[in-house]
């Protein structure tokens, strides 16, 4: 998945991962992280998410990464919000109030960007890398993150084979193999997707599909 194949599905309009609503994991699960309200979070391939906002509106500083800088300023102008827009070394930033968009790659990302970071928030971001570059960008935020960010990271899980990729299927195990022993995997729900949007799985030849949710600790902080 190199840059070109998101510039382009952007382009397309192709972009069935972005939500009209706030993510239900994200409200039920970001407060088994125990953040304080003020505390800084990162979302890392942030899109045009609501959830941002969400995240803003609980009190939280949000640092969003993004490619696409179309995506980012349809991000503001979709939610009547007027951004700052200023040069950010190799990125664009576009700031408004609590609400902070790095426009540019991931993997540019340095530790004194995201030094103030205490909490990550990860929906459709893990899962929309083929597999080595997940191994690498799980390294590489390994690297960049203060080692006391605590994670909220949702995935999807279904049969190897049942559908192309992004998103990708990222087993339970996988979650493991990536981030544990730096960090403790708990899992928080698996929600059966064909049971709870029948309308955009079913007769698909999906046998199976489900999101999962984690939470990601410091082992430091158990
Ligand atoms: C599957 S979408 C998920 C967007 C968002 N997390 C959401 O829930 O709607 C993945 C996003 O990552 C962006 N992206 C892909 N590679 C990236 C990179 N190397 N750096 C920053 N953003 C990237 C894409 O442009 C796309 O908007």
């Amino acid at each position: 998945m190199d840059h070109a194949f998101w510039h382009a599905r952007w382009a397309r309009g192709e972009i069935g991962f972005h939500q009209s609503e706030t993510n239900p994991h994200l409200v039920r699960f970001w407060p088994a992280l125990g953040l304080p309200a003020g505390a800084e979070v990162f979302v890392p391939l942030c899109g045009k998410s609501l959830d941002l906002l969400w995240l803003a509106h609980q009190g939280h500083a949000v640092l969003g990464v993004e490619l696409h800088r179309p995506a980012v300023a349809a991000f503001f102008a979709e939610n009547g919000l007027a951004a700052e827009v200023r040069p950010h070394g190799a990125f664009e930033a576009w700031c408004c109030g609590r609400l902070r968009i790095l426009c540019g790659d991931v993997f540019a990302l340095a530790p004194a960007v995201l030094a103030g970071v205490r909490g990550v928030y990860d929906r459709a971001a893990l899962i929309a890398l083929p597999p080595a570059l997940r191994a690498t960008y799980v390294a590489y935020l390994g690297a960049v993150l203060p080692p006391a960010a605590a994670t909220l990271l949702v995935t999807l899980e279904y049969p190897e084979g049942e559908r192309e990729g992004p998103p990708f299927s990222v087993p339970e195990a996988e979650v493991r193999t990536l981030y544990e022993p730096r960090l403790t995997v708990e899992p928080l729900a698996s929600v059966d997707l064909l049971a709870s949007e029948p309308e955009r799985y079913a007769g698909r030849g999906i046998t199976r599909i489900a999101d999962r949710v984690y939470a990601l600790r410091p082992r430091a902080a158990v």
